[in-house]
Order: C-alpha cells, then sequence, then structure tokens
C-alpha cells in the first residue's frame, strides 16, 4: 500500500546547520514520529534535584508561523527521571543560536550521566498563530467564568 508523504508538504525539509559535525543529524526515529530527536553535544553528571543547560550541536531555520517545542524523552524519564525544566522548551522561528536543553534529573537519589551523542531530547515542530493583543476594559461572559484551579473538583482524597 502507498503511504502520502506528509513529512514535509510543499514548505519542504526543516533547514539544519550542524555546528558540530562530529555528531550525526538529528532525525525521527520511525517516519511517522514526532518527534527528531536532538544529541547532546556534551558529557555531562547531573546530582538528583539538578540542572544543566546541554548544548545539542544544531542550529535550525524555522519557518514563521511555526515553533519548535523541545520535549523530554519518555524513556529517559521513566528510566532515569531525566526531564527538562521548561519542558516543552520553545524555539522561536527567527532563532538561529544552537538548540540547547536545560536538562534536570527528578531522580531523588541516583544521578544521571549523559554521554556525548546520547539522545537527550525530541524537537517536534508545530503551527503556531502570531496573535497580535488588544487591551479591553471587559471581557466576554462565559459559563466558567472566573472559577479555575480544581473548581469542577475531582481530586481523589484531596479535598
Ligand atoms: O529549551 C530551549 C528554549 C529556548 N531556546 C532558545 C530558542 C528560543 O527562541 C530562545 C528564547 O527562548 P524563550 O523565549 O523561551 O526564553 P526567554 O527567557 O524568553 O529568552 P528571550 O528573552 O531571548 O526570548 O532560546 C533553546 O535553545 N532551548
Ligand atoms: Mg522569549
Amino acid at each position: 500500500m502507498n503511504h502520502p508523504d506528509h513529512s514535509s508538504g510543499s514548505r519542504g525539509p526543516l533547514r539544519l546547520r550542524r555546528l558540530d559535525p562530529g555528531l550525526p543529524v538529528p532525525s525521527r526515529a520511525h517516519p511517522s514520529d514526532a518527534g527528531i530527536d536532538l544529541f547532546s553535544a556534551e558529557n555531562c553528571a547531573l546530582e538528583p534535584g539538578h540542572r544543566a543547560l546541554v548544548g545539542t550541536g544544531v542550529a535550525v531555520a524555522i519557518p514563521e508561523g511555526y515553533a519548535g517545542l523541545v520535549h523530554p524523552r519518555s524513556g529517559l524519564a521513566a528510566r532515569a527521571g531525566l526531564s527538562i525544566v521548561n519542558a516543552p522548551g520553545t524555539i522561536d522561528a527567527g532563532y538561529r543560536g544552537e538548540i540547547k536543553v536545560n536538562l534536570v534529573n527528578l531522580d531523588p537519589s541516583e544521578p544521571v550521566h549523559i554521554g556525548r551523542g546520547d539522545r537527550i531530547a525530541q524537537l517536534i515542530i508545530q503551527r503556531v498563530e502570531l496573535w497580535d493583543v488588544q487591551e479591553v476594559d471587559e471581557l466576554d461572559q462565559t459559563d466558567r467564568g472566573e472559577r479555575g484551579h480544581g473548581s469542577t473538583g475531582g481530586h481523589h482524597r484531596l479535598t
């Protein structure tokens, strides 16, 4: 069966520069995966609760109207407690610097060792709408109104 190629559409592929040619070009592990896996350009050790801004050795040119979101990888999260402080990190369309990942070790007792070349995060490119902001005196009335932060209940065994 033929599968149409939705990988790049008419906008072309994501343009990426390797700032560190010793690392492979980031790619999807499977053709239909959402995330492009990003490599660590560094070796680092993270003690429990500690964080580090880790380079990926790549810069990208995301087209206007899109953003890059840097998400954690679930395997490393489950196995080692590795996450990202600002998950998901936002890569603006105009940004041409190195993508960096603010890794954090959420394991309570074990350090996490990151090796150069390890896949530490995944980049997801999403369409975004670029809204202007207009200040107003009144907002429209809705059923929810100002109720939030658990106002609908449903937290098992919490008051
Ligand atoms: O995980 C991340 C998040 C951001 N960035 C880069 C790309 C992004 O376009 C830029 C700014 O990110 P953001 O707007 O989230 O940070 P800020 O603290 O608001 O910085 P700025 O004042 O530069 O906008 O930093 C990364 O490399 N990795
Ligand atoms: Mg900003």
